[in-house]
């Protein structure tokens, strides 16, 4: 599990944990505003299904139906509505599983063959939850009639539930890191709190919040989706490109290539040549002296100081060069044959191998653009790749 994707989903959910404490504590301010918020509720979850659905962020579109249901259900005499108000405990966990199951799913389009599948699931989760409850109501005859489990007795029907639903929301927010799961994982925190009436919000403005909560979720995810890249988590060429326009005059930017990448993929396989992209990557994002780094495209990475000379930026790329070189990576062996020895890790299924990189670089020239020192950078990576590799040529 990733530090990183614990410390964003912590910061992001104390953050809305924050937003929720100032709503609660400000209380005098907005309670006279409160016919302006339910009037915006319901249009600022459409607008908000409609821009996650154009983000192709489903689930997110999904928790706003939920949610508009949920309020027409509390607002409105719909025909179920008389049975939820009785039933408390089931719209608690029915809306917590439901949750989850979004948590669970994966953000595929609205309207697709998976649409049935979804239906099915929904409907599964209210069912299970009123199964669920159903047989907790004589959840005394399972157990021994002991004064331990007298006490616990009593937390089976829903504490227990909730616990564990809790938790696998919570685990799944940091295995998956993106904003979309610590939405779900704040909206999960919001609904028990509200619902167990131990914070007291009016629904239209906690569905307010989380709405733009929501939209600044998609929003982010997907500038992350268009700036970052997937495999190694460095900013892509289209992030270079803006870089490019706010940088000054002084500045120096290298090319770095993987060398003889096509034999090395050809050798272990695609998938552990995209675990080498990811090392080199990793060891890139620790280069000193103010680079910036990029993923430029296939094996080749982009290296920018700004502000600093050649003679400044080429004893750092030599740091990151030896580092990345000297470097042993530990693969599985591709010639193991025994499928039995998966289980133990036998000496001769792993071997260490190495990589090394070749690096351009070119200081900006008095008058030119970024693209030409770009090109100029090129131009030296093709000359550090004629010396003979692992080596920085200016
Ligand atoms: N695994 C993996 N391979 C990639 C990816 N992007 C590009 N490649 C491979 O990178 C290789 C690039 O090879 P070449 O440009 O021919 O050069 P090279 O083998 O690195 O040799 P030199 O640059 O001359 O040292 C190709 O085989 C591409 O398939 C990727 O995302 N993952």
């Amino acid at each position: 599990m990733k530090l990183k994707g614990i410390k964003s989903t912590f910061i992001s959910s104390m953050a809305v944990m924050g937003l929720f404490s100032v709503l609660i504590y400000f209380q005098a301010q907005w309670q006279d505003k409160l016919t302006i918020v339910n009037y915006l509720v319901y249009p600022l979850l459409i607008i908000t299904a409609i821009f996650a659905t154009q983000f192709n962020r489903s689930r997110v579109a999904l928790l706003c139906l939920f949610w508009g249901l949920f309020l027409l259900t509390e607002n409105y005499p719909l025909v179920w509505s008389k049975w939820v108000s009785t039933n408390p405990q089931w719209l608690l966990l029915c809306g917590t599983s439901l949750l989850l199951l979004l948590a669970l799913m994966k953000d595929r389009a609205i309207f697709s063959v998976h649409s049935i599948t979804r239906i099915l699931l929904v409907i599964g989760c209210a069912l299970i939850t009123f199964g669920w409850l159903k047989l907790s109501e004589n959840v005394e005859s399972f157990f021994p009639k002991t004064a331990l489990w007298n006490q616990i007795i009593p937390y089976i029907p829903v504490a227990f539930p909730l616990t564990i639903i809790g938790a696998l929301l919570f685990w799944r927010s940091l295995s998956v890191n993106n904003l979309t799961l610590t939405a779900l994982l704040v909206t999960f925190a919001i609904w028990c709190l509200n619902q167990l009436d131990l914070i007291t919000l009016p629904w239209s403005l906690v569905i307010v919040a989380l709405s733009s909560l929501y939209l600044l979720a998609v929003s982010t995810d997907s500038y992350y989706l268009a700036y970052r890249d997937d495999l190694t988590s460095l900013p892509t060429r289209r992030a270079l490109n803006q870089l490019a326009l706010s940088l000054g005059r002084n500045y120096t930017v290298a090319m770095l290539d993987i060398d003889h990448f096509k034999k090395f993929n050809d050798t272990y396989g695609h998938d552990i040549g995209d675990q080498v992209l990811k090392l080199v990557a990793a060891k890139m994002t620790g280069v000193k002296g103010g680079g910036k780094v990029y993923r430029y495209g296939g094996e080749e990475f982009t290296v920018v100081f700004p502000r600093k000379t050649a003679e400044h930026s080429i004893p750092e790329l030599e740091v990151l060069r030896e580092s990345i070189a000297t470097y042993g990576m530990v693969i599985r062996n591709p010639k193991r044959t025994d499928k039995n020895s998966r289980k133990a890790k036998k000496s001769n299924d792993y071997k260490t191998v190495h990589v090394t990189v070749s690096i351009g670089v070119a200081q900006r020239e008095p008058k030119q653009s970024f693209d030409q020192a770009l090109k100029n950078a090129d131009l030296a990576l093709y000359r550090a790749k004629k010396k003979g590799r692992n080596n920085v040529s200016k």
